[in-house]
């Protein structure tokens, strides 16, 4: 179900009252973390008991975690090496850890590493510094398990070099004995010739995470992240996966409200819970009627596709608003299709480029009402022209706009007045989605592997990823028709009632997406997915959910 992300200060924020109460946070995350751990290393080995697990601990809390789930894995039989990299770490945490039978290895730190004054002082010296080195090497390499206890909450950018570099050196000697499976766990071949799976937990959230591609190597990419208390807003960026891998949100206790969180996740859970359902007593008019301007004598087909998807979804009424040619191939094919003019309680305008006098009569048609338009393809163009969007017949309603990155490269070149790329969109989907949302004033979905919904106050709705097999042609329309004919389904039993809040619409623009993603998963083509649309719906409305 829709699991909310929220700002890292939130969280913390909302950890204090139970400290203050006296609450053991650390103890509720650590027990978690050593379940998952214990999870993990059952279904890598077959049992906890002899398994090896080394834990990166750091200076403060993050490692406490990491410390005190390692020291219950040890209780359990495994051999922990914890690998302290500064002068400090977690005190109670490091004692039980050590009480359960754990090593203790102390990487050589920053200045040892770097100043040879430091040996003088009392520090070890430089062949017990390679020695201390080659053992935190060799038992990463013959680790099932890393923890990464280095930085949580508290980390800022920018790992010390002394850790930086050990990361860098581990990865590289693992990639090259090793290769990795498709859960992302690396699999090394070591000493004997036996091979082990290995499996990196970041604790909380990856230490040094960042988008950024630049110092990649030196960082921490896990593949799963256990986070406590709350979803972490910067581990939903799609840039950070590959640093993330899995990301698993435990429980422990704290008291969040929605109106906090900055991005919402929501997957097929959301989607048998929220799609509209036809009421007992409901009619035609009350479920919904959408208005189709898709297709021209360039593209019909884009207004079979369109108008099929909106069929399918199960709304109230379609109404095809274009011209006579696309209507005729629209009706053969779903006769309840309507050409004659009257309610609507949203239009899809643009897939497949509908010509002029169509989108200027729709247009006209709907000045002076608050009917929802949802604008794709050919319609983008009108928002960010000065005749359009800001006091016209679009600053008056809820608007969608569903661009792809190229589309959105355009419009936001548009509304910036600067030249946008979409290599720029593509490297940071959220923030221009976010970006274009603001500037417009539209809820704006862009469309891809990882499809983000912004809407203007920033707030972003985060569907999980589709199929890739809906990356073919037509897909597009499929997707707006689907949005179209929900928007309108929302509306109608909504329209005596103040408009649906901003972020209320970008959830239901969500559904949309979850319902392209299940179609996508029963289709390979876009007349497939139009089709598979019904199979959906029908499933959702007549069995209650999903068969997946
Ligand atoms: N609050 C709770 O009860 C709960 C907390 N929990 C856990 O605690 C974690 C937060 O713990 P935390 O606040 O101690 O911060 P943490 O990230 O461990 O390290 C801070 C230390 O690192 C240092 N430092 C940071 N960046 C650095 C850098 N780049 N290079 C060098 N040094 C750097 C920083 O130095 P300073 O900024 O003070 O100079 C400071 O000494 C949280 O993620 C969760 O795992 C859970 O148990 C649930 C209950
Ligand atoms: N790699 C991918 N994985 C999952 N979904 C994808 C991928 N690539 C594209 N899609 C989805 O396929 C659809 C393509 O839409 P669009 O580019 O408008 O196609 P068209 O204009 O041909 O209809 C979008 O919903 C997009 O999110």
């Amino acid at each position: 179900m829709s699991v909310f992300a929220y700002p890292s200060t939130v969280i913390v924020e909302a950890e204090r009252p139970l400290l203050d109460a006296g609450v053991d946070l650390m103890a509720r995350a650590s027990r978690a973390l050593a379940h998952f751990c214990a999870d993990v290393l059952r279904e890598s080995r077959g049992q906890i008991f002899g398994s090896r697990v080394c834990v990166f601990a750091g200076p403060g809390n993050n490692a406490g975690d990491a410390l005190f789930a390692a020291a219950a894995l040890a209780r359990r039989g495994a051999h922990i090496t914890v690998v302290t990299l500064f002068d400090r770490t977690h005190d109670q945490g490091l004692a039980a850890a050590r009480r359960a039978g754990a090593s203790v290895i102390s990487s050589p730190s920053a200045e040892e590493t770097t100043d040879p004054s430091v040996e003088a002082a009392g520090h070890c010296s430089a062949e017990v510094r390679a020695q201390l080195r080659a053992d935190v090497m060799r038992e990463l390499s013959r680790s099932d398990l890393v923890l990464d206890g280095i930085f949580g909450t508290g980390g800022r950018r920018g790992l010390p070099e002394h850790i930086a570099s050990l990361i860098r050196d581990w990865r590289h000697s693992a990639g090259a004995n090793s290769n990795t499976n498709t859960a992302g766990t690396r699999t090394s071949r070591f000493g004997t010739g036996t091979y082990t799976t290995q499996t990196l937990i970041a604790v909380d959230i990856p230490s040094d995470l960042s988008p950024a591609d630049t110092g990649s190597e030196d960082r921490i990419h896990a593949d799963h992240t256990v986070t406590f208390g709350g979803l972490k807003a910067e581990l939903i960026d799609p840039r950070v996966a590959a640093f993330t891998g899995t990301v698993h949100l435990v429980d422990i206790g704290l008291e969040l409200h929605e109106s906090q969180a900055t991005a919402e996740v929501v997957d097929t859970d959301d989607l048998n819970a929220g799609f509209p359902r036809p009421e007992p007593d409901g009619h035609k008019y009350s479920r919904g009627v959408v208005g189709i301007l898709a297709g021209s004598e360039e593209y019909p087909g884009a207004g079979v596709l369109t108008t099929t998807s909106a069929v399918n979804c199960g709304v109230g009424m379609v109404r095809s608003l274009g011209s006579q040619m696309v209507a005729e191939y629209v009706i053969g094919l779903h006769a309840e299709v309507v050409t004659a003019s009257g309610r609507m309680n949203a239009v899809v305008m643009g897939p497949g480029n509908p010509e002029d006098e169509y989108v200027h009569a729709c247009v006209d048609a709907l000045a002076n009402t608050n009917v929802p338009v949802v604008l794709d393809a050919g319609a983008l163009d009108m928002v960010g022209r000065a005749e359009s969007v800001k006091g016209t017949w679009l600053a008056e309603r809820p608007v969608v706009l569903t661009p792809h990155a190229g589309e959105l490269a355009r419009l936001l070149s548009r509304l910036l007045g600067e030249i946008i790329t979409s290599s720029r969109i593509n490297a940071d989907p959220i923030g221009w989605a976010q970006r274009a949302a603001q500037s417009s004033g539209c809820i704006v979905l862009l469309k891809g592997h990882q499809t983000v919904i912004a809407a203007p106050d920033g707030f972003c709705v985060l569907p999980e990823a589709g199929p890739a097999s809906l990356a073919t042609a037509g897909s597009g329309d499929v997707l707006a028709g689907i949005i179209g004919a929900l928007v309108a389904t929302f509306h109608a039993k909504n329209q005596h009632e103040p408009p649906l809040p901003e972020r209320e619409l970008a959830h239901i623009v969500g559904l949309g997406v979850l319902v392209h993603n299940a179609a996508g998963r029963r289709a390979v083509n876009a007349g497939a997915l139009g089709d598979a649309v019904a199979e959906v719906a029908g499933e959702l409305i007549h069995r209650g959910s999903l068969i997946e």
